[in-house]
């Protein structure tokens, strides 16, 4: 297999100072924001949490202990459907998440957790603080107020080099975000290219085992200008779930999808559905490996993802969970919020003007 081109005299300002090999332009996003690198002024550090990549993190009592503290309520708590949940099996919990943008207050104190191995929705009206809050679980935006916990450990600020949370968290973009000055592989392989020490050989072999996990093949060497919109999400969806293989430790990870099916035609959203299935440890994915992702999280408005895609519900509304139940309680719910949005009426709670 050849291995990747990468003109190095092609290297962006930023990505050189952040120690990166790829990036070739400054019109290329920003890793932790997407927007083009001479635009956003982050500051981009190894293992952050980049679009469609995972946070590389150590495993918990490892490395700085600044960062990230015992909480010390963290024993027992309630868990779906009102059971009694070890609190051993949360990976992220929000705690009355509080985030505003100027004087737009859009997170109102909100409160979940994701436990291991859980296939999570999150709904609810436009604007209502999603993407928001898959950013605040990421740490690519920290809260005003409130905490966020990640295996029991708060996590201080922003994601960084110096977090130590014990599990991945990898966050797939809307748009999928892919570096539109490099190949499928070397988006695919950004992560591993960047911060890892494995041979471009190698690299390049996961890379073509990844895409044909994701059901792609032979479209190594195109840019993303030449792939069609379902085609660019699966490419996002192969780079979220890439890994190297040699780490001796693989903590557990939690992909994070923003409208991963929003603008697919109905067949080809099925396939995106059935791929985040297919990658989730429970599930095969289309190699017949059994995937590899503890749990995930996933923002849509598709009725079609809702239902096929993940088994529990949180709906936002006004920056805070209303509700929460499993996806087939979803529309028998007697919650005027919930009723009126899964059957679209005007009439309701939910003003939208
Ligand atoms: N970086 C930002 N700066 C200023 N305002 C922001 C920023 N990010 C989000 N907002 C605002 O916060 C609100 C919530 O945005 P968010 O994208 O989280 O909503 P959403 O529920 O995902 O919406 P949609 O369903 O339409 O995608 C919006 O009014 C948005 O304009």
């Amino acid at each position: 297999m050849a291995s990747p081109s990468i003109p190095a005299a092609l290297r962006h300002p930023h990505a050189h100072a952040a120690g990166l090999r790829l990036l070739r332009s400054s019109g290329d996003p920003c890793p932790p924001c997407t927007l083009p690198f001479r635009l956003c002024g982050v500051p981009l550090k190894k293992g952050h949490v980049y679009a469609g990549a995972v946070s590389a993190t150590r495993s918990p009592g490892l490395g700085n202990a600044e960062n990230l503290r015992e909480s010390p309520s963290l024993s027992r708590s309630w868990g779906m459907n009102g059971q009694i949940g070890d609190d051993h099996d949360i990976l992220i919990e929000c705690r009355d998440v509080h985030k505003s943008f100027g004087n737009k207050k859009v997170l109102n104190g909100i409160s979940f957790k994701i436990r291991h191995g859980e296939a999570v929705g999150i709904i609810g009206p436009s604007g209502t603080g999603k993407s928001t809050v898959l950013k605040v679980m990421a740490g690519l935006l920290a809260p005003d107020k409130g905490d966020v916990i990640i295996c029991g450990r708060k996590r201080h600020g922003l994601v960084s080099d110096e977090d130590i949370s014990g599990v991945r968290i990898g966050l797939v973009f809307q748009s999928a975000a892919l570096f539109d000055s490099l190949t499928v592989r070397e988006n695919v392989g950004f992560l591993l290219y960047e911060n890892s020490s494995l041979p471009e050989e190698r690299i390049a072999t996961l890379v073509t085992e990844t895409l044909a996990a994701v059901g792609l093949k032979g479209v190594e060497d195109r840019m993303p200008s030449e792939l069609s919109g379902g085609m660019k999400k699966r490419v996002a969806l192969a780079r979220s779930i890439i890994y190297d293989d040699t780490k001796e430790t693989i903590e557990p990870e939690v992909i994070l999808y923003d409208e991963p099916t929003a603008g697919l035609d109905p067949i080809a959203s099925t396939v995106v559905e059935d791929l985040i299935r297919s990658v989730h440890v429970t599930g095969k994915d289309a190699l017949g490996k059994p995937g590899k992702i503890a749990s995930y999280v996933v923002v849509t408005h598709q009725h079609s993802t809702i239902k096929r895609a993940v088994d529990r519900l949180l709906f936002l509304h006004e920056g805070k969970v209303v509700w929460e139940g499993m996806t087939q309680e979803f529309t028998t719910s007697t919650n005027p919020i919930v009723k009126q949005f899964a059957s679209g009426s005007l009439d309701g709670p939910i003003r939208y003007f």
